[in-house]
């Protein structure tokens, strides 16, 4: 147990011996650090599953956090968790096992130049998989009920599978290869939920052999991403192209170590992104208000462009501009996720140093302890978001109808209002790929088909905070919808 030394926080060592308040803050994060906040203020500590962790609640001060200081280390946190998590060698030069910029490779194949073709394959396969393949089989003539989160999960899961990792050659042109790769990718489905399951007890430390279906699972996905099964896909992203180059150019892993890698990315890509889609769709059709806007917007973006809504001929393509342009939906998707994002940012002290907060004040740090931002903190206050608890489609419009950028606290502008994506140099370098297929899949449904709640009045479901910490929370439960081809006239 530590004892609180002069100069720094105040510290809460909790009543049980490693946990610490592990379990007071599991049940509840966000109510419990206001709770702390209340007493202590700006930052306190606590011991958390035997590491002491600062939280820090002061928005202003988030900046002495969240610049790369020579204090602070990113690395170490991110590095060993995807370790633990998906059992592959450590990225982390100082470990030897490569040489990689994993940094670089992710912003060079997922932003800028990278994203007009994989905004392209998306486009390509959410239209496949709504209306071509059998995954839905949607029809004109009468609705069919599903489950929102069931839906979003089937959809988004292909599309954003065969946009990362490509699809078997000739597989258009041949029926055994097309059902044997829908097997693939159902099956991949099912191995990815049984993973992800467990995955908050992963990241808290425990080893996944104690999940014997879990780590089958895991094992049985990194065996599908093998380099021998993967260099006979084609249209493949750059992403996991360039990984794989690297992976045999400048590491030492081994085939089995190099296939989780791939795990890892395919983890990264889906886990926040189903959910986040869950929440868009859900809150949009739950909003006659957010439907009509959304709707109209998609339909003057489409008849700007001479685009017809054609069923039998799913090809419509959204450029990146029109994407842009199209602000409602970006609204739609950026409160859907501050609601629902819980993602913590982590930094790590490198040797003993003084913290200076916005006011003035400054803590002593202790080597190795840990710094946290809980960004649910800044999306759940009410002097930045009115009302933060109802759902507002338009809250990130301005009065021209474009992005809202500018957010107060006690009468101040804010530089950080908005953190789904975390902060700094771990932000998620996905993030403009992952708002984009969110917009194209919203686009898409609200062209080609007409969608109700079975209960117009049912309740907003409850956030899983089993994981907290770890990006957009799921619901405790899923929300039954209708649909149906729209009849073009
Ligand atoms: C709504 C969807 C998404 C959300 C909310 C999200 C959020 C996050 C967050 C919070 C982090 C960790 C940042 C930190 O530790 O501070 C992260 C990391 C990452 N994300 Fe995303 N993400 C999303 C979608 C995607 C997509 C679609 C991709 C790729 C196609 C992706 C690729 C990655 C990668 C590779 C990392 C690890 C970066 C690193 O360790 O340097 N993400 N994401």
């Amino acid at each position: 147990t530590r004892h609180r030394q002069s100069g720094e926080p105040a510290l809460e060592n909790g009543f049980i011996p490693y946990l610490g308040c592990a379990l007071q803050f599991g049940a509840n994060p966000l109510q419990f650090l206001h709770s702390r906040q209340k007493k202590y203020g700006h930052i306190f500590t606590c011991k958390i599953a035997g590491r002491y962790i600062h939280f820090l609640c002061d928005p202003f001060s988030y900046h002495s956090v969240i610049r790369q200081g020579r204090h602070l280390d990113w690395n170490k946190f991110h590095f060993a968790t995807s370790v633990k998590a998906f059992g592959h060698d450590s990225f982390d030069p100082r470990h030897g096992y490569t040489t990689e910029n994993l940094h670089q490779t992710f912003l060079k194949t997922l932003q800028g130049e990278a994203l007009p073709s994989l905004i392209d394959t998306m486009m390509g396969h959410l239209q496949d998989v709504m209306l071509k393949s059998d995954t839905l089989k949607p029809s004109k003539n009468h609705w069919e009920v599903d489950g929102i989160f069931a839906f979003c999960y089937k959809v988004m899961f292909e599309s954003g599978y065969l946009t990362l990792f490509g699809k078997e050659f000739g597989e258009d042109k041949c029926q055994a290869t097309q059902a044997a790769q829908k097997a693939l990718v159902l099956n991949t489905l099912e191995n990815f939920k049984e993973f992800d399951k467990i995955f908050p007890a992963l990241v808290a430390g425990l080893p996944i052999h104690v999940f014997k279906s879990a780590y089958s699972a895991r094992e049985s996905l990194a065996k599908t991403m093998h380099a021998e099964k993967l260099s006979k896909r084609e249209n493949v992203s750059d992403l996991i192209s360039m990984r794989m180059i690297l992976n045999d150019s400048l590491s030492t892993f081994s085939d089995v170590s190099k296939s989780r890698t791939h795990v890892a990315l395919l983890w990264a890509s889906q886990a926040n992104t189903l959910p986040a889609t869950f929440w868009s769709l859900f809150y949009m059709i739950r909003s006659p208000d957010a439907m009509k806007a959304a709707y109209e917007e998609v339909r003057k973006v489409l008849e700007d462009s001479n685009l017809t809504v054609d069923p039998c001929n799913p090809t419509l393509n959204l450029t990146r501009d029109q994407l842009d342009n199209m602000h409602i939906l970006d609204s739609i998707v950026k409160e859907a996720m501050r609601l629902s994002s819980a993602s913590m940012n982590v930094r790590v002290a490198k040797e003993d140093f003084l913290l200076h907060l916005d006011n003035k004040e400054a803590y002593c740090i202790r080597k190795d302890d840990v710094i946290a931002l809980y960004p649910p903190m800044l999306h759940y206050n009410p002097e930045i978001y009115e009302d933060p608890y109802e759902y507002k489609f338009n809250r990130f419009l301005d009065e021209n109808g474009e992005e809202k950028k500018i957010f107060y606290h006690s009468g101040r502008r804010l530089r950080y209002f908005y953190m789904p994506f975390g902060s700094g140099v771990t932000k998620c370098p996905g993030r403009f790929f992952a708002v984009y297929e969110i917009k194209q899949f919203l686009a898409l449904m609200l062209s080609y088909f007409d969608m109700e709640l079975l209960d117009p009045t049912v309740k907003v479901p409850p956030l899983d905070q089993s994981r907290a910490g770890l990006g957009i929370l799921q619901p405790t439960y899923d929300v039954d919808f209708r649909y149906k081809l729209k009849s073009i006239h």
